[in-house]
């Protein structure tokens, strides 16, 4: 669904990635690895054409998207859940819904089911997005990205200071909307979150690939993820 062929992007002067390929099949997660300042969001922001690639392909489901403009990239079926939720303060979580829901594209998302994957979010309709705490404004990030209809999700570190309990939430919506279909690629520090929930776990060192993991067997053992990302094995993985 998604493929990425000899990626690379930067800012000013500077290359961020290089000559990155990945693909993320229909149904699958594929989570890319990697540590602070790796390149992670940058890669992310150049598949949602918020930032435009020097270089390389990106395709959904075979059209070329490389240097189209964000809303041609989100009209082919591309939605990014942005690291920090980036909900608005004033608004309700029935407005946040209401004005991310795109009835002709959205398929089979209504604000009702995605409210009904989301309990709490559905307990908080008439809050505010100021309002809500860090595991709830994910959802609601969540909640408006599907409302768009995506057939590639974008979760950039979406278990991000959050309470243990949303961490396994999002965990849990990661493997159940690949079961729906959808091609989700997400990026993170945690080594943990991709263990827990991914079909392919890719390592990111300073913008180049230095490993591509099955992830099925990562669950019975993580240590060559551990090895790739130089961790301490013995000491805490976080999320
Ligand atoms: N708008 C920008 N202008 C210039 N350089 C940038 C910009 N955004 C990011 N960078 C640089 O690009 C590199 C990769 O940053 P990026 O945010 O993609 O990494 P990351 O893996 O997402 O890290 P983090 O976990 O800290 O968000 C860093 O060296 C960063 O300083």
């Amino acid at each position: 669904m998604l493929e990425l062929d000899a990626v690379s992007a930067g800012y000013g002067g500077g290359t961020v990635l290089h000559a990155l390929d990945l693909t993320v099949p229909a149904g699958s997660v594929h989570a890319v690895v990697g540590h602070n300042g790796a390149g992670k969001t940058t890669l992310v922001h150049t598949v949602a054409g918020l930032l435009r690639p020097r270089a390389g392909s990106i395709r959904v489901a075979g059209t070329e998207l490389a240097g189209r403009p964000a809303h041609r990239v989100a009209r082919a079926g591309v939605a990014l859940v942005p690291q920090g939720r980036r909900v608005f303060a004033s608004l309700t979580v029935a407005e946040h819904l209401r004005l991310a829901h795109r009835a002709k594209a959205a398929g089979p998302w209504t604000p009702e089911r995605v409210l009904a994957l989301m309990p709490r979010l559905a307990e908080r309709r008439g809050h505010r997005g100021g309002q809500l705490s860090g595991g709830e404004q994910q959802m609601l990030a969540l909640a408006r990205a599907l409302l768009t209809g995506p057939r590639v999700l974008l979760l950039d570190e979406p278990t991000e200071g959050l309470a243990p309990v949303y961490v396994r939430r999002v965990r849990e919506l990661a493997g159940l909307l690949a079961q729906e279909g959808l091609a989700v690629l997400l990026v993170s520090p945690s080594p943990a979150l991709a263990v827990d929930c991914a079909d392919t776990v890719t390592v990111l060192t300073s913008g180049r690939i230095t490993a591509r993991l099955a992830g099925t067997p990562l669950r019975t053992d993580p240590e060559p993820l551990h090895t790739a990302l130089s961790l301490d094995t013995a000491g805490p993985t976080g999320d």
